[in-house]
C-alpha cells in the first residue's frame, strides 16, 4: 500500500483564497482590512522563521500586518503593556504572541493579557472553555487543531466512530485536537485516547489507531510497525536535526524531520501528512482565517 499525501501547501492555498475574498468583502463593508499584529520575543530562528511565514502570509491575503519583533531581555511588565495597547487599537482584530517566551517571562499571565475576542491563537482560558464546551462551533479553535481537522474533512478521511490516538498533551495541539475530535459535530464524534512520551507500551496505543496523530516533538518516534494498516498519520512534528545549503539560494537552511519515520509509513498508512509542507502550512492558513473572523465577530 503506498498512502495517499494529503500535502498542507495544497490546502493552504484554498483557504487563503477564500480568506482574501473575506477580505475584500469586509473592506467594502467597512472600510478597513482586517489588522494582525505579532509579537515575537528574541531571536529563537524557528520563531523567527514561523512568524515571517505569518508576516508573508498575511500581507498576501490583504490584512493590515504590524510586528512587533522585542529584544529577549523585555521586561515581562513591557510586554504586558504593549498588548494592552494592541487591546485598545480598533485596527487590529488579532494579537499573536508567538511562543515560546523567554524563560524570564510568565506565558501564562501574557496569554490572559490579550483580549478573547482578539486571541487568534485561542490560547486564552476563555477561548479554551469555549472550544471544550462548543467544540468547532467555539468562536476560535486554536490554529493547529484547526488545520488538522480541515485536513481530515478536505482527504475525506472518516472520523466519526474512529479510534483515535493523539500522542503529545500540549496545549498547542494535544489537548485542543482531542478535545475537538471526541465532540458532536463536523469529522468529530471520535473516540479519542491521549498517550505520551511517558505511556506505557506507546506502540500498542498507535496500532489500535485509525488516525493517528503525533505531536510529540521527538523525531522518527513512531515506526512503521505503530501504524495499523490503511490509518491516517497525521505528523505535527516539526523537528529541526540540522542544516545543509540550498541549492536554490545558497543559503544555509534548516533540515526538518517529523515524528513519524516519512518513508517507512508511507507503506503502511491509508493517508500520511509530510514534513515540512503538511500540518505547518495549514497552522498559518488557520491563523489568516481567525483572524478574518476576529475582525468579522467585533465589526459585523
Ligand atoms: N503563538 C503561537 N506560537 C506557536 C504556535 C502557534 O500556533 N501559535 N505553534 C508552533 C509553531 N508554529 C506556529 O507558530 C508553526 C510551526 C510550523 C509551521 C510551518 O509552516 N512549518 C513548515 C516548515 C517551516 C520552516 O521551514 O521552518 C512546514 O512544516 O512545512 C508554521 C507555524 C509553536 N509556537
Amino acid at each position: 500500500m503506498t498512502a495517499e499525501i494529503i500535502r498542507g501547501t495544497e490546502l493552504r492555498e484554498t483557504i487563503l483564497d477564500e480568506v482574501a475574498e473575506g477580505v475584500i468583502k469586509l473592506k467594502e463593508k467597512t472600510g478597513r482590512p482586517p489588522g494582525l499584529v505579532t509579537i515575537l520575543v528574541g531571536a529563537n530562528p524557528a520563531s523567527l522563521s514561523y512568524v515571517s511565514l505569518k508576516i508573508k502570509t498575511a500581507h498576501r491575503v490583504g490584512f493590515k500586518e504590524v510586528q512587533e519583533n522585542l529584544p529577549e531581555d523585555i521586561s515581562e511588565a513591557d510586554l504586558l503593556a504593549l498588548i494592552e495597547k494592541y487591546n485598545r487599537d480598533d485596527t487590529i482584530d488579532g494579537i499573536l504572541v508567538q511562543l515560546p517566551l523567554p524563560k524570564h517571562i510568565d506565558e501564562s499571565r501574557v496569554i490572559y493579557a490579550i483580549d478573547p475576542v482578539k486571541d487568534v491563537d485561542a490560547f486564552h482560558p476563555a477561548n479554551v472553555g469555549r472550544l471544550m464546551l462548543e467544540g468547532s462551533s467555539a468562536p476560535f479553535v486554536p490554529c493547529t487543531p484547526a488545520g488538522i481537522q480541515e485536513m481530515l474533512v478536505r482527504a475525506e478521511v472518516p472520523v466519526a466512530g474512529a479510534e483515535v490516538v493523539v500522542v503529545g498533551r500540549s496545549n498547542i495541539v494535544g489537548k485542543p485536537i482531542a478535545n475537538l475530535l471526541f465532540q458532536k459535530g463536523r469529522a468529530a464524534n471520535a473516540t479519542v485516547t491521549v498517550v505520551h512520551t511517558g505511556t506505557r507500551d506507546l506502540a500498542s496505543h498507535c496500532k489500535r489507531a485509525d488516525i493517528l496523530i503525533v505531536a510529540a516533538g521527538v523525531p522518527n518516534l513512531v515506526r512503521p510497525d505503530w501504524i495499523k494498516p490503511g490509518a491516517c498519520v497525521i505528523d505535527v512534528g516539526v523537528n529541526r536535526v540540522g542544516e545543509r545549503i540550498s541549492e536554490k539560494t545558497g543559503k544555509t537552511v534548516a533540515i526538518l524531520r517529523g515524528d513519524v519515520d516519512y518513508d517507512a509509513a508511507l507503506e503502511v498508512a491509508g493517508w500520511i501528512t509530510p514534513v515540512p509542507g503538511g500540518v505547518g502550512p495549514m497552522t498559518i492558513a488557520m491563523l489568516m482565517k481567525n483572524t478574518l473572523k476576529a475582525m468579522e465577530l467585533r465589526t459585523v
